[in-house]
């Protein structure tokens, strides 16, 4: 396989200009790890706290610009993410191991958002008019920008995710500091550089690649840091939670998910299948969306576990950028070995291993594993701890009733899905499971970019992300009164 572009000049974009620093990083390609995706700078925490102080000296100028102003800038940005889809793509997946076709759609889907936050801009995030009680007086309902915004991000959606934090921000008229993940620096550089030549004013959009620990943890210490939008894990969220709430800065967190898709007796097991299969092992399960607990109703356990196995067994694991592949590499040399020990775990614990679980090699050294599938007992660790690789359990599951409460026997509680012929299992399910987003005959993993996205219990905390919710967090309201 011959390699694409070292992207040499990876630089901090801080007040505008491209910056160096005192140290820098690389990043590999994990389906073929003798490729050198990116050479980055790293910021230190002083780095960092320069491009807060940058945000705050932008945010009068920025807050104060014209909605057609922003609309603008954020049309221009999501028109060339959408022309470059395919060569941002390459990128995406030679960075972070998705496939060439999941990487080209996560770019297209970043350039949708950012197409319509130019539309909230517009709309403005929902002022209103009310009637006061009292005769003579007026009262309106306005939202103003929150300030400097931090937005830190993690690896395995470095398009998508930093697009639903930065094109909502800056639609709304703050200023932004952005902190991708280390590994994926590559990924986080090329949207700031879209993203600094669409006319914002200096200071307003400012990049900090580095480690979490210093980059990112100057985000959550700053006093000048009004709001804080982390999506990563359950335990880095928590202590990101505890510090910046300590000083009252409004935080907005996307923690893991544990998600069930429950298959009914009624099902069509060949679309259930087709759910678990993507739900579960593409993207090669690094989706806080993916259906990690398969719940199936035993008078059709054993023949959907029979079914599920054949499907897995003809999946093409492989380099990201080869024709045909189903699944990637996983993203680095740690996720793998987690991701090995998780299949160590389960064995030890009893579960039945029906399928996969191994390290592949392949014609390139890259981070390769066989999709792996246990049937488990709901105490197991790999049936309530997120693993966040291609690893997936079944749970028999009596009836309907149990699947639901099993369904809802986690901490997490993101998604979850239903596979069912019958009306009413569907609706019940729908208001009854205890997560952020249901799907009913779909996968758990693949939703829509205009509507909410988030969790609830140890999934997410404060307002949802996407769409015209996100004001929510954006923003901040204000009510005016007049007398007449
Ligand atoms: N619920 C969701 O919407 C959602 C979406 C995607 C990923 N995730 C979760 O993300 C995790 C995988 O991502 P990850 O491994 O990059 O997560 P992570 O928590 O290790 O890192 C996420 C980001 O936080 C930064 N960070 C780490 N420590 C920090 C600190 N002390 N202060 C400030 N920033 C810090 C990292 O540098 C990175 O940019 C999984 O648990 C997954 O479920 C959740
Ligand atoms: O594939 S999706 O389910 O649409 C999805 C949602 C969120 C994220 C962020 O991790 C990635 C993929």
């Amino acid at each position: 396989m011959i390699h694409g572009e070292l992207h040499q000049n990876v630089r901090q974009y801080i007040n505008g200009r491209w910056e160096t620093s005192a140290t820098t990083g690389v990043s590999a390609n994990p389906s073929d790890t003798s490729e050198v995706v990116a050479e980055y700078a790293r910021a230190d925490r002083r780095q960092a706290e320069a491009a807060i102080r940058a945000a705050t000296e932008a945010f009068p100028h920025w807050s104060h610009s014209t909605p057609q102003r922003r609309a603008d800038v954020l049309d221009r940005i999501g028109t060339e993410l959408l022309a470059r889809k395919d060569d941002l793509g390459m990128l995406l997946a030679r960075e972070e191991g998705k496939t060439l076709v999941e990487a080209v759609a996560e770019v297209a889907r970043a350039g949708q958002i950012f197409k319509f936050f130019a539309g909230e801009a517009l709309r403005g995030g929902g002022g209103e008019n009310v009637a006061s009680v009292r005769a003579g007086v007026q009262v309106d309902v306005t939202r103003e920008p929150v300030g400097v915004v931090g937005l830190i991000t993690p690896w395995n959606s470095p398009f998508v995710v930093p697009a639903w934090k930065i094109a909502p921000a800056l639609a709304h008229g703050n200023s932004v500091v952005f902190k991708p993940a280390e590994l994926v620096s590559g990924c986080g550089w090329a949207l700031a550089e879209i993203i600094s030549r669409a006319a914002l004013p200096a200071g307003a959009f400012n990049l900090v690649m580095g480690s979490g620990r210093e980059a990112g943890q100057a985000l959550v210490d700053s006093p000048l840091v009004d709001a804080l939008s982390f999506t990563g894990s359950m335990a880095n969220g928590e202590r990101i939670l505890q510090v910046a709430a300590a000083r009252r800065a409004k935080v907005q967190l996307e923690t893991g998910g544990k998600n069930a898709l429950v298959v009914l007796a009624d099902a069509d097991l060949d679309r259930a299948v087709d759910c678990a299969v993507q739900g579960a092992y593409f993207s090669a399960g690094q989706r806080c969306t993916a259906s990690s607990r398969l719940i199936v109703e035993s008078a059709v356990h054993d023949a959907f576990v029979a079914k599920l196995r054949q499907r897995l067994k003809t999946l093409k694991i492989g380099h990201a950028l080869e024709r045909g592949v189903d699944i990637g590499p996983v993203a680095d040399e740690d996720r793998l070995a987690q991701d090995l020990a998780w299949v160590d775990t389960a064995r030890e614990e009893g579960a039945e291993h029906v399928w996969g679980g191994e390290a592949l090699e392949r014609a390139t050294a890259g981070h390769y594993m066989s999709p792996a599938l246990f049937l488990a007992k709901p105490s197991h660790r790999i049936a309530r701890e997120e693993i966040f690789g291609p690893l997936a359990c079944v749970l028999r599951a009596d009836d309907y009733d149990e699947a639901l409460a099993l369904c809802n026997d986690t901490p997490f509680g993101l998604c979850a899905g239903i596979c069912t012929n019958s009306l009413k299992h569907a609706m019940h399910f729908r208001r009854h499971a205890v997560v952020g987003m249901t799907m009913v005959n779909l996968p758990t993993a693949g939703v829509d970019f205009h509507v909410p996205f988030g969790g609830r219990k140890g999934s997410g905390y404060g307002p949802r992300e996407q769409g015209r919710h996100a004001a929510e967090f954006y923003t901040t309201v204000k009510t005016g009164y007049m007398l007449a």
